[in-house]
């Protein structure tokens, strides 16, 4: 059996006292979208900064395409990490991010006018991104991600601050990556958004895996998200 894309194995993680991933064992699959869903201090960031290589596991793996994130010589490449760009320069126009970051990240630079286009910030390339909305930061974030053309992304909580039309252009724009083949992993705890985007999800709390599960099963077992997701993290034990 082929390995999938992304694969977290007794995952924990410990700040001095503070155990804030305990047990977490998941996969992503490809040609899906997977939600990381959990309330407020779940661990949901922890362990995807594990998997991107920012932060290192008490115990545990998190391999994309079988092998952890620092070992892939071009890791641009397999995985685009939409995360917040609060690091970039705000006097960069969002050209001179995407230019800085391929440079970096030892990537051709000649896909920057097409990730442009991909995520509809061509109209505002050379604008600087200190006057940027939060909508238009999020889609320099994607487009950097893109750059490597990546078989996988990972998302932490990407719908945050987007209107209705970000929304709904962002879902459309993920659920397209992932029935081109590839794989996409995101983090949210906004139930409705995700219902929306996700094939499967995986539900985290106070560090632990609960439930993992396809929409679909959830479904058909006549529950709702939400009724999963509470139960989940109440102090149930599915
Ligand atoms: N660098 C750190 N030092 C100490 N504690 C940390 C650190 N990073 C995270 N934590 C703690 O670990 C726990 C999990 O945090 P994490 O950010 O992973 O949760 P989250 O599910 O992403 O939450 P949110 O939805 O609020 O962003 C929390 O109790 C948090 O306070």
């Amino acid at each position: 059996m082929s390995r999938a894309p992304i694969e977290i194995q007794g995952l924990r993680k410990s700040f001095g006292a503070v155990d804030a991933v305990s047990e977490a064992t998941f996969i992503a699959a490809s040609g899906r979208v997977t939600g990381f869903l959990g309330p407020n201090g779940a661990g949901k960031t922890t362990t995807l900064r594990i998997l991107l290589g920012l932060t290192r596991p008490s115990r545990g793996t998190a391999l994309v395409q079988g092998k952890r994130y620092r070992d892939h010589p071009h890791p641009a490449r397999i995985v685009g990490a939409v995360v917040d760009i609060a690091g970039a320069h705000p006097r960069m126009t969002a050209r001179q991010h995407l230019l800085t970051y391929s440079a970096l990240s030892g990537l051709s630079r000649t896909r920057i006018e097409a990730v442009l286009e991909q995520v509809g910030a061509t109209a505002f390339a050379d604008r600087r991104i200190g006057t940027f909305s939060t909508g238009m930061r999020q889609r320099l974030s994607l487009a950097t991600a893109l750059l490597g053309d990546p078989e996988i992304l990972v998302l932490d909580e990407p719908s945050n601050g987007l209107d209705p039309g970000g929304i709904v252009w962002l879902r459309t724009f993920l659920q397209e990556f992932a029935r081109s083949g590839r794989t996409v992993l995101l983090s949210s705890h906004v139930l409705g958004e995700v219902e929306h985007t996700v094939d499967d999800v995986v539900l985290i709390d106070k560090g632990r895996v609960r439930r993992a599960a396809s929409l679909t099963d959830i479904r058909s077992s006549g529950a709702s998200l939400e009724d999963v997701f509470l139960r989940a993290t109440q102090g149930g034990d599915q």
